[in-house]
């Protein structure tokens, strides 16, 4: 049946937290937890003119014969608008070309100002894919509203309190995009998955088989990130965006590694033998476990935002290069890492999202957490060895105070650097009760610092983030039109 677009479409993508799995997850021989947050990304793609050849009152028209109507008008050229609405000056303009050879649609930007390429090139991906599979190749003008929940940003230096700048249930941040400060929560994962995924919907799809189409969405994901970020990564993030808390497995590089770039020869036809997983020499081969997985009843998770004075870049390559000097030594620490982090996720689903009588609901949370803790601690242990071994602040001693200390705290379970590592946050599994949130809301109040970090950081404020566990994936958001509806 031909998918005709209704005028507005909306899908959402959640943010992450990898609790377990850090630089692990990057080698297929090991996995890792990844905890998808109740904190979003919407995209919001309306059409504004559907047939270029009609002005819009041609539309009803239904006397005109077609032939009449083409000759009269000069069509629109194709554009795409995107608007993040919640930033100053965040509105991406897009002309929309088609290269020669098949090698695919791509958008050039026509206006003034920095470029967003995770925006960009989810257009040239989504784009490309869409008008090789869609009944119509005619774009029409499409405007594109992006909008990300609180959490993503911590805002706590601009003026006016927080309700104040709050337009329905999305804040205007009052800063330009580049000034944001991001709070780590996976925003370019969580953008681009949404953003390909509504813009496939609008075209070729009714929005109810979006879980459907989660497989290809995930591989059109996945290769558009890949592409903007110019690396091909684990790509947990983008697993968690589309398919929700889970243990994940990444798919083998060599997927991404042919396909080349937008507007190359050719490029249109392996996009689309990509998404749909049709190279019989390179298939898709990611592993998702546990998909949706939830926390025990009882448990709760929380991400804490540190300030911290020192920033370590290119953490990444130089544990590879450790672990690529020292293969023994590592492959040995890998191994305990994954053995203790495998055990600690059996303790976590054990009974997780269940409910029973309160009784015994109590009594297993009571012993999930007592476990869990352990286990939390022996990773820890693991984790502070691979910052010592590599020299790399993956679990630098500032955190270890600051994990220590949250630890002491009546209803904390335990707490780690998640991903990976290094100064920007902490996520805590504690027990689900506002109490337990009052104690550490007070430990932040004033808590600074006090030994002498091995790599020269020093943290000056911690802040609770409202952003809790999710476990849900991409969503259809259809039914939720109207909250948006004050940033349209
Ligand atoms: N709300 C948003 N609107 C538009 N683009 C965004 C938004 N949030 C993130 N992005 C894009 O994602 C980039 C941030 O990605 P990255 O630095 O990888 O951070 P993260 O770790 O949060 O994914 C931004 O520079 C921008 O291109
Ligand atoms: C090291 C890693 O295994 C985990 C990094 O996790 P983070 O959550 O720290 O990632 P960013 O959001 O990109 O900063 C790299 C990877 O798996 O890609």
């Amino acid at each position: 049946m031909p998918v005709h677009p209704s005028t507005t479409t909306a899908v959402s993508a959640p943010g992450k937290v990898l609790l377990t799995g850090g630089y692990l997850v990057l080698d297929r021989q090991y996995t890792g937890t990844v905890f998808a947050l109740d904190a979003r990304i919407h995209a919001v793609v309306q059409q504004l003119q559907r047939d270029r050849n009609r002005s819009s009152n041609q539309l009803t028209d239904s006397t005109e014969t077609p032939q009449n109507t083409d000759e009269a008008v000069d069509p629109q050229p194709e554009s795409v608008v995107v608007r993040s609405p919640q930033f100053i000056d965040a509105v991406w303009e897009y002309g929309v070309e088609r290269c020669e050879q098949g090698g695919g649609v791509k958008v050039t930007q026509k206006n003034e100002g920095p470029k967003n390429p995770f925006v960009e090139t989810s257009l040239n991906y989504a784009l490309t894919y869409i008008s090789y599979v869609a009944d119509s190749k005619d774009l029409g003008s499409l405007s594109v509203t992006i909008l990300a929940d609180n959490d993503y940003y911590s805002d706590a230096n601009q003026p006016g309190n927080s309700s104040q700048r709050n337009r329905g249930a999305f804040r205007d941040f009052g800063v330009k995009l580049q000034d944001a400060h991001k709070t780590g929560l996976g925003s370019s994962a969580a953008l681009v998955t949404a953003l390909v995924s509504a813009l496939v919907v609008h075209r070729t799809m009714h929005p109810e088989d979006l879980i459907v189409a989660r497989d290809k969405l995930h591989n059109l994901a996945q290769a558009a990130h890949c592409a903007a970020q110019g690396k091909v990564g684990s790509g947990f993030d983008v697993g968690a965006a589309v398919f929700g808390s889970c243990s994940y497995r990444r798919f083998s590089p060599s997927i991404l590694e042919e396909l080349g770039d937008v507007g190359s020869p050719g490029f249109e036809e392996r996009l689309f033998s990509t998404v749909e997983d049709l190279d019989a020499k390179h298939p898709w081969d990611t592993e998702f476990m546990d998909v949706g997985m939830k926390l025990p009843p009882g448990l709760q998770m929380v991400l804490c935002d540190v300030d911290c004075g020192s920033q370590t870049p290119s953490m990444v390559r130089k544990v590879l290069e450790w672990r690529n000097q020292n293969q023994e030594e590592a492959d040995s620490l890998w191994d305990s890492l994954q053995a203790n982090n495998e055990k600690l996720r059996q303790e976590l689903r054990r009974n997780a999202g269940n409910r029973a009588d309160p009784e015994t609901e109590a009594a297993l949370a009571d012993e999930v957490s007592k476990h869990a803790s352990i286990l939390i601690q022996q990773s820890r242990t693991l984790l502070k060895t691979m910052t010592e071994k590599s020299g790399v602040p993956i679990e630098p001693r500032v955190q270890t105070e600051l994990l220590d200390a949250v630890s002491a705290v009546d209803g904390v379970i335990g707490g780690v650097v998640p991903g990976a590592g290094g100064y920007d946050a902490v996520v805590l599994l504690i027990r689900d009760d506002m109490e337990v949130i009052q104690r550490l809301n007070q430990l932040f109040e004033s808590y600074q610092s006090q030994v002498e970090d091995d790599f020269g950081g020093k943290i000056d404020r911690v802040r609770m983030l409202g952003v809790r566990h999710g476990s849900e994936g991409i969503r259809d958001e259809q039914a939720n039109l109207g909250n948006y509806l004050a940033w349209l």
